[in-house]
């Protein structure tokens, strides 16, 4: 698979980030530019360690797809072990990207995304959002990497694009297992959907690769690594390593809870487009990342999502009388060009009844 049609989408909308990237390791104070306190950046408190934690996933479970089905519904988010993923190829993944970030930063800019490109490094593309700048540096790889890669490594650059190349592969796998455990919990089979072609491969869906670098700060308190967002896929798949910061907020909740490193567990995100197609029955978690004191912290998402240009709408089964049609249909890349102009207020602009009312999906459970 090619994610021509991602790079394609992300051109069509152009962000103008005022934001530029710094150099972390010369930093021994926090600039101005990135104290997000004592403006302060939310008003929610934090809680780890609870006892009402996100649900670990044991993928050999026979209850699985009922706990995953179950998850979604009151988390939008829970976390996956035996997911077929070795282990020594996230460790490789990781190794490469902390090889990645610990380039001098010339040697980074050499690889830096274009205004109107979406691979490469730079700053997070919802930082145009924020005031300040985040505590936080990227590398995304949506087209091909060999470009930005050999502009990193001119001569040492296979091991990092095979690595990279391999670790898609095997997300792409696992995000189509999941999608179909997710809406199979909701009475949901291949023939529901149109895009969906034999075996439940997602013809010509696209995604991307995201690796993020969170420098240790002197003061974690007053920076913010990645801010307050809901993914605009149908579902992300994020490798946090072992280093704790990804924080959510549940639906309806009002403190920020920590996602523990579980160790070899992935961390699975309903996204914004799985969001439409249940319904609304699933809610994409608001999520952040925060940063460390002593310890650098490198986490790689994985984004996936349809075909760019198939209409994506509420699966029909899901909509009856009772239960209207909340979302008009839309492509991921006219979605991706809502999301980056409107940002939080993208989702709700799609939405075709404004009253919230109380569901009960196709297996009775309540929502
Ligand atoms: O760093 C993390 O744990 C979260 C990353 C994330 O949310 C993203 O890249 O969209
Ligand atoms: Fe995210």
């Amino acid at each position: 698979m090619t994610s021509k049609g991602l790079a394609d989408a992300f051109r069509a909308h152009t962000l103008n980030l005022h934001h530029k990237i710094v150099d972390f390791n010369a930093l021994n104070s926090i600039p101005e530019s990135h104290a997000w306190k004592p403006q302060g950046f939310d008003h929610y408190p934090t809680r780890g360690g609870d006892p009402e934690a996100v649900p670990i996933i044991d993928l050999t479970e026979e209850n699985a797809p009922e706990l995953i089905g179950h998850a979604c519904k009151k988390w939008g988010v829970f976390q996956v072990i035996n997911h077929n993923i070795s282990k020594s190829l996230l460790d490789d993944v990781e190794m490469e990207g902390k090889r990645l970030f610990s380039l001098p930063m010339d040697q980074k800019l050499k690889a830096a995304r274009l205004p109107n490109g979406v691979s490469g490094y730079g700053v997070v593309r919802i930082s145009r959002f924020f005031p300040k700048c985040m505590w936080s540096e990227g590398f995304t790889i949506a087209d091909s990497m060999v470009e930005h890669a050999s502009q990193l490594w001119p001569n040492n650059y296979q091991k990092f694009c095979d690595t990279i190349e391999e670790c898609k592969k095997e997300m792409n796998n696992l995000a189509h297992r999941l999608m179909w455990l997710m809406l199979g919990s909701l009475g949901i089979t291949q023939k529901d959907i149109e895009w969906a072609g034999p075996n439940g491969k997602v013809e010509g869906g696209d995604d991307a690769l995201q690796m993020n670098s969170y420098p240790a700060c002197p003061d974690p308190d007053r920076v913010m690594g990645l801010a307050a967002h809901t993914d605009s896929t149908i579902l992300s798949i994020i490798h946090q390593s072992n280093t704790s910061g990804l924080q959510l907020i549940r639906e309806g909740g009002s403190v920020w809870i920590t996602v523990p490193p579980h160790p070899g567990a992935l961390v699975i995100h309903v996204g914004d487009l799985m969001h439409i197609l249940s319904n609304g029955l699933y809610p994409s978690v608001l999520h952040r990342a925060i940063v460390n004191r002593t310890q650098h912290r490198l986490s790689v998402a994985y984004f996936f999502g349809p075909p760019v240009s198939v209409k994506v709408s509420p699966i029909k089964k899901l909509v009856d009388e009772c239960h209207p049609q909340l979302y008009r249909p839309i492509t991921w890349s006219e979605y991706l060009g809502i999301k980056s102009e409107l940002f939080d207020k993208g989702l709700p602009s799609l939405r075709l009844c404004s009253s919230q009312s109380r569901f009960t999906d196709v297996n009775g459970d309540d929502y």
